[in-house]
């Protein structure tokens, strides 16, 4: 199946859990990676800042705050060759709304946090295979930053996010760890 098709049926895969449902699912894959060294570990987290569909971050982001961490968040420059860069995130008040629903930070409410200054990066994504593939919301953000980020790479998913195989691209670079609600996958 192609990328596009498998993104749309996975959006409304996503829409069709249901609020109660997403926070629990949301609550128990946060649980599990803030038991983990990659977590524990990390003094820099970068993180999106969820939207309506998506599992919910801003659990893990109040978690790290309590635990001295510091969350970075990305902010995307469509016609700079869709870069990303992250900014530090101290409070929710740092955010805006932007295009497609998405929370952005207010850059000159935040400071902008390097590439390798960042010691886990967890990466969105709508679908994802064994070995890390994944289909993302197809701004091609993430794999443009990954390509020379060398620190830790986790992504949340569902158990039923996970597929046998994704069609894969050039471009794509693989995450390097997923968790579900029933634990770390690999
Ligand atoms: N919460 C959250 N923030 C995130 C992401 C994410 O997946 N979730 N991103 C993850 O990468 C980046 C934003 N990704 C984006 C991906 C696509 C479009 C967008 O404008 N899409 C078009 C359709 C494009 C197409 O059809 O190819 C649209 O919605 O009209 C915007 C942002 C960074 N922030
Ligand atoms: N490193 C790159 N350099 C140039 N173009 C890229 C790169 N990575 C991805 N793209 C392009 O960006 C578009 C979206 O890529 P893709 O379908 O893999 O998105 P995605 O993985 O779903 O999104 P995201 O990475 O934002 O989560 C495609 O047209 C792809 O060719």
């Amino acid at each position: 199946m192609k990328k596009k098709t498998l993104r749309e049926q996975g959006i409304i895969y996503l829409k069709s859990i249901s609020q109660s449902q997403r926070a629990s699912l949301s609550k128990r894959i946060t649980d599990h990676v803030l038991h983990t060294s990659w977590f524990q570990g990390a003094s820099v987290i970068g993180v999106t800042v969820s939207k309506a569909f998506e599992l919910d971050t801003t659990y893990l982001i109040h978690k790290a705050w309590e635990n001295e961490k510091q969350v970075v968040v990305p902010k995307c420059f469509p016609e700079r060759d869709h870069e990303m860069k992250f900014y530090r995130l101290t409070s929710f008040d740092q955010l805006e709304r932007v295009y497609a629903g998405i929370l952005e930070p207010v850059a000159a409410k935040t400071e902008q946090v390097s590439k390798h200054q960042i010691d886990l990066l967890i990466v969105p994504g709508i679908w994802f295979d064994r070995k890390g593939y994944r289909v993302g919301f197809g701004g091609g953000y993430f794999d443009r930053y990954l390509k020379d980020f060398n620190s830790v790479t986790l992504s949340l998913s569902t158990n039923r996010q996970i597929l046998n195989e994704i069609p894969k691209d050039k471009y794509d670079i693989p995450v390097q760890h997923v968790i579900t609600e029933e634990g770390i996958v690999f």
